[in-house]
């Protein structure tokens, strides 16, 4: 399946002909506002020259300094990076109107490349990395529609993943009463749901491919960390120097290796009873059958693209929020006991909870969306970059500036939310208590999963997931402040940084929630 025709720019663009949704790709952008003042640049803080705010920016805490910072000069800012120029978006109709509106749709979507676009994703053959092109739309079609409709109907796929839950709270019950970090249990156990949503089968921990898995999304996201990042683009040579970075890049490439392997070839066992189908299933279908009419543009390097940007895209912000909920539910014990009650009474204590409750459970569902406001697990939404220069609202913004939206300081600007310091669930609710409809006021300013073309893949798959853990455990276990440490407060500025951040560790005690009336 590998193109044999080289990958020529023209080339490329020739066979896209056939990709279906090509017809809308190639347009040619005009200024459509007309305004009286020239534009200018956005306002921002004083540079330095040649290295710009590299000495004030604080990367494992950037979303916080952005929220500082809108507050001296707009919604809308600019300053600049060891000589790029960086943009921040604060708000979220400036966010929507330049990532959705139809004049700036193909020009503001690219993605700036960067180390691991280059060297890990094969010059961002991929979803997640490459710019908006009309590969990339077609790729990102064929995930989303396995990943958000068919996994959400797939039986076996849920029969699967329920399977992986119980053993997940078996193993949990060797533990009652003790001071245990329920992280440890919880990580592993996220990474094989989507390591099954990958290749279609539940792997063992034991599994070469499930080590690979598990290998690759670490050393991934060790090099992924921003300083990493920024040393890594200034010299990408330091991957084959030995230390800690190149030792890194090298785990890395060699588990990137490997789990190709399984995942494409080895795993694909199709007798398998157990075996449902996965997202690398359904796009080898899909270039099979484009194959039929000669158009190869989902060609196996981008099938391995897309297995790459799932690994650590689902996990980590699955495991983060997951990391943040569980010391909610600590800190907060009266919610917990609301969530269990309504988990008792929807689903009872014997059967185990599945996705088609979720409608009967407002509060659980409310708890969800707050905690994705509260904690935003992606606190900077994956950058976004212009390939021309664009005006926007009488300001300019350069081209190829790295477009970054500060979704944290949008979910906790008191303009938009009343206590946004605070965990409430109930601001999803009605007065009724029933979820607030998707087209309420309050909605538009609620934006965890990005705007537009590049928005997350994955919203459903990952609510689903969160919803099934939660309410496993909940159903199974009382979670208690440990006797030994004291469990941190939660408090956004003790979260461990990353792209995705988490809370920090901390041990519960667990004990026996049917004991409970
Ligand atoms: C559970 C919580 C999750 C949150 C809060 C989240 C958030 C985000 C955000 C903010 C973006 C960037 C949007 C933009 O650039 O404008 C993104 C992109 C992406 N997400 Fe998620 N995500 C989550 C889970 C998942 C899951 C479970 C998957 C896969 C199954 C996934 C796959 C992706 C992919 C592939 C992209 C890149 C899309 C593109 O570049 O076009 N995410 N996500």
């Amino acid at each position: 399946m590998q193109n044999p025709n080289g990958s020529g720019k023209e080339e490329e663009n020739n066979k896209m002909a056939k990709c279906p949704l090509a017809a809308t790709a190639r347009r040619v952008y005009t200024l459509s506002s007309v305004s009286l003042t020239p534009a200018r640049l956005p306002p921002g803080p004083r540079d330095i020259p040649i290295i710009g705010q590299a000495i004030s920016l604080n990367p494992d805490k950037a979303h916080l300094q952005f929220t500082e910072w809108r507050k001296l000069y707009g919604d809308l800012f600019i300053f600049r990076l060891l000589g790029k120029n960086c943009v921040v978006l604060n708000h979220p109709e400036i966010v929507r109107n330049l990532f959705s509106r139809q004049e700036f749709l193909e020009v503001t979507n690219d993605r700036p490349g960067g180390f691991m676009a280059k060297y890990v994703l094969n010059d961002s053959q991929d979803v997640l990395f490459r710019q908006y092109d009309d590969r990339q739309k077609c790729l990102k079609e064929s995930a989303v529609n396995f990943i958000e409709n068919h996994t959400a109907k797939d039986e076996t796929f849920y029969e699967q993943v329920s399977v992986e839950i119980q053993q997940f709270t078996a193993g949990l019950r060797t533990h009652m009463h003790k001071d245990i970090d329920l992280m440890e249990f919880i990580d592993p156990s996220v990474s094989k749901q989507v390591a099954l949503m990958l290749c279609g089968k539940l792997l063992s921990d034991t599994d070469p491919a499930m080590k690979s898995f598990l290998g690759f999304e670490q050393a991934a996201n060790e090099l992924g960390k921003v300083k990493n990042q920024m040393a890594l683009s200034a010299c990408p040579f330091l991957r084959h120097a030995p230390g800690k970075l190149g030792g890194t890049f090298r785990k890395l490439a060699e588990n990137r290796d490997k789990l190709l392997k399984f995942f494409i070839t080895d795993t694909r066992d199709m007798t398998d009873k157990f075996r449902c189908k996965g997202l690398v299933d359904a796009l080898m279908e899909r270039a099979l059958k484009e194959k039929q009419t000669r158009d190869d543009w989902l060609s196996e390097t981008f099938i391995h693209g897309v297995v790459m940007d799932m690994t650590p895209a689902a996990v980590k912000p699955i495991q983060g929020s997951l990391s943040v909920l569980l010391l909610l539910l600590v800190n907060y014990p009266h919610i917990q006991q609301k969530i269990r009650a309504e988990v008792i009474s929807v689903v009872g204590k014997e059967r185990q909870p599945k996705l088609t409750d979720l409608p009967n459970m407002p509060y659980t569902h409310a708890c969800l969306q707050e905690l994705m406001r509260y904690h935003t697990p992606l606190p900077l939404s994956a950058r976004h970059h212009n390939r021309i220069e664009i005006e926007f609202d009488g300001f300019i913004i350069p081209k190829n500036t790295d477009i970054y939206t500060n979704l944290w300081g949008i979910h906790h600007d008191q303009r938009f939310w009343k206590e946004p310091e605070c965990f409430k669930p109930e601001r999803f609710l009605s007065e009724k208590g029933k979820l607030l409809p998707d087209d309420h006021p309050l909605r538009r300013n609620y934006i965890p999963y990005g705007v537009g073309p590049r928005a997350c893949a994955g919203k459903t798959f990952g609510r689903n997931s969160l919803f099934l853990y939660l309410t496993n455990i909940v159903q199974n276990f009382l979670l208690l402040p440990s006797s030994s440490e004291e469990v941190p407060v939660c408090d956004v500025n003790y979260f461990q940084p990353g792209v995705v951040t988490r809370a920090p560790s901390f041990k519960v005690r667990l004990t026996d929630a049917s004991k409970m009336e």
